[in-house]
């Protein structure tokens, strides 16, 4: 299944912020959805099983069908929430939860799969899966950021092509993303950004997304052109 991404074919990724009060998120989900964003991930590290499914089925109300609704890496969360009558539709997957393989089989093909690659062996091992078990990586960080504690180390614009270019998966970019980033991203071969911080903690995270969306339909080739 694809990330459907918007008409400039680039992947906009929110991903919930859970230093941010859950009734602020909610205003915040409800804004991007409103202004493009293509995919939100309920992430809350902190949360307890029962506390992540409520905030997972939350966002999948607020974002009523406008956006694609992942849960990161609690496949049970995800299977839980569509018990609930939930519209989540799928999982973001990192290096030390449930397999990509385990989660596809669990959660069916009409589902999305992602998973975190941050090295060559990483990429070596999503390549090693069957076909069809992913749908797209998590590439980063592209730069230091506080939203994720001991993150991996930083690859810079050039780290992620050297990565992306090495896999035929769509790579998103992850970590310190801003939206003067995407056009480099997009020319090191990236098909979408994943952020937090860039439209979480803005004043206006309508206007927040709305500058990824006008900086992806700029670095999207032939876009500029066309208008
Ligand atoms: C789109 C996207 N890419 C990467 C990540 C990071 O996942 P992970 O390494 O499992 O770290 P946590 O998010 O679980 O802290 C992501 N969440 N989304
Ligand atoms: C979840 C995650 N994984 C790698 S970096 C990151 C957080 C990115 O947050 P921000 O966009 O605020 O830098
Ligand atoms: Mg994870």
């Amino acid at each position: 299944m694809n990330p459907r991404p918007a008409g400039d074919g680039f992947g906009l990724h929110l991903v919930t912020d859970e230093r941010v009060p859950f009734a602020r998120l909610l205003e915040v989900v409800d804004a991007a959805a409103s202004a493009g964003v293509d995919v939100v991930q309920v992430r809350a590290k902190s949360a307890s099983g029962r506390e992540f499914l409520r905030q997972a089925r939350a966002v999948a109300d607020a974002v009523a069908g406008r956006a694609l609704v992942l849960v990161n890496d609690r496949v049970d969360v995800a299977l839980a929430a569509r018990d609930a009558g939930a519209r989540i539709d799928g999982v973001h997957l990192g290096q030390s939860d449930l397999p990509p393989t385990t989660a596809r089989r669990l959660l069916g093909a009409h589902t999305v799969v992602g998973w975190t690659a941050n090295t060559p062996a990483h990429l070596d091992a999503a390549s090693a899966f069957p076909a069809g078990t992913l749908d797209y990586l998590g590439v980063g960080v592209i730069r230091p950021t506080s939203t994720k504690p001991n993150h991996p180390p930083v690859l810079g614009v050039e780290g992620f092509a050297g990565l992306a270019a090495r896999t035929a998966l769509p790579c998103i970019a992850i970590g310190g993303v801003v939206d003067g980033d995407v056009v480099a991203l997009r020319d090191a071969g990236a098909a979408g950004v994943a952020v937090v911080s860039a439209i979480c903690a803005a004043d206006d995270p309508g206007a927040a997304t709305r500058a990824f969306r006008t900086a992806a339909a700029f670095a999207t080739p032939g876009a500029v052109a066309a208008r």
